[in-house]
């Protein structure tokens, strides 16, 4: 299991970003420190606007810092690369492509064979079970389904890092829960490095090992709280007195700064 004294995968080096915008220039976020370990399971929680969906686009390559860096296993981050995959809260599916033609996109733009695309892409859409919907397209899949879709695309091209950015936010609380699960055994058996935003800071706890919590606007680290519940965390898990003493930590911490931006 990761932790501390794990490679480190992902390394945030005093990253601001600032944006231009009508009003002026705007600190999105300003001087992000934070080393995430190989195999680790990080969530941030934060305020609506603390600069978390910034911090993984900057970690992803589709936005650039303004100052500081992120480098990937001492690379630095350049643009968008196979070794980060990106899920969305939005699915992000090719509507055109079936389930199958989705999972298989980025496997054929790695130039894999026929065989190997097919193999790989059976495989993962049978760990998120959708291998009854293989020739679907997204059009006729329940939000969960398109979600889960969505999870084994990324796994697929076998990313270093998983970055997520609230995948489950659209989702009604029972699908939320049952992907929760699925994602952490999928977790469990592939190990990977894993960057996942959500406002729920339930979520947040059940699926980190770490949760890093933001200030609110210009976003900066706030505070880093090992989840130390060991896994496999089940739904039960939320029953016990250590998650409810972690949640109303967590909880109030992240309120303090809805507060504190509040007009
Ligand atoms: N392309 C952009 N141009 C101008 N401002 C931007 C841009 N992208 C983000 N921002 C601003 O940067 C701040 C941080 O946005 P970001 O989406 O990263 O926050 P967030 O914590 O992910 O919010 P939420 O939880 O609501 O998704 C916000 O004030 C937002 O308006």
């Amino acid at each position: 299991m990761a932790g501390n004294g794990a490679a480190v995968k992902v390394h945030i080096d005093n990253v601001v970003k600032k944006f231009d915008t009508r009003k002026g220039e705007m600190t999105a976020l300003n001087g992000v420190n934070l080393d995430i370990h190989e195999n680790e399971f990080v969530c941030v929680v934060g305020p609506s606007g603390c600069g978390k969906s910034t911090l993984l686009n900057i970690i992803g390559g589709l936005e650039e810092p303004t100052s500081g860096s992120v480098t990937v296993d001492g690379k630095p981050v350049e643009g968008p690369g196979p070794d980060r995959g990106i899920v969305f809260q939005q699915y992000a599916l090719f509507p055109w492509l079936t389930v199958e033609e989705n999972v298989k996109f980025g496997l054929k733009l790695q130039g894999k064979s026929k065989e190997e695309c097919d193999e790989i892409a059976n495989k993962y859409i049978k760990l998120v079970e959708l291998q009854d919907f293989a020739k679907s397209y997204p059009k006729e899949l329940s939000g969960g389904m398109k979600q889960r879709v969505a999870i084994a695309r990324a796994y697929a091209v076998n990313p270093k890092v998983l970055l997520m950015d609230e995948p489950f936010g659209a989702l009604d609380a029972q699908t939320r829960t049952q992907l929760q699960s699925e994602l952490l055994e999928t977790w469990e058996k592939e190990q990977k490095t894993c960057f996942f935003i959500t406002h729920d800071v339930e979520e947040a706890i059940v699926l980190a090992q770490r949760v890093v919590i933001m200030y609110a606007r210009p976003g900066r680290v706030k505070e880093v709280v090992d989840i130390d519940i060991p896994y496999p965390r089940t739904q039960e898990t939320k029953m016990s007195p250590r998650f409810l003493e972690l949640k109303n930590h967590i909880w109030s911490q992240v309120y303090q700064e809805y507060l504190s931006v509040r007009k």
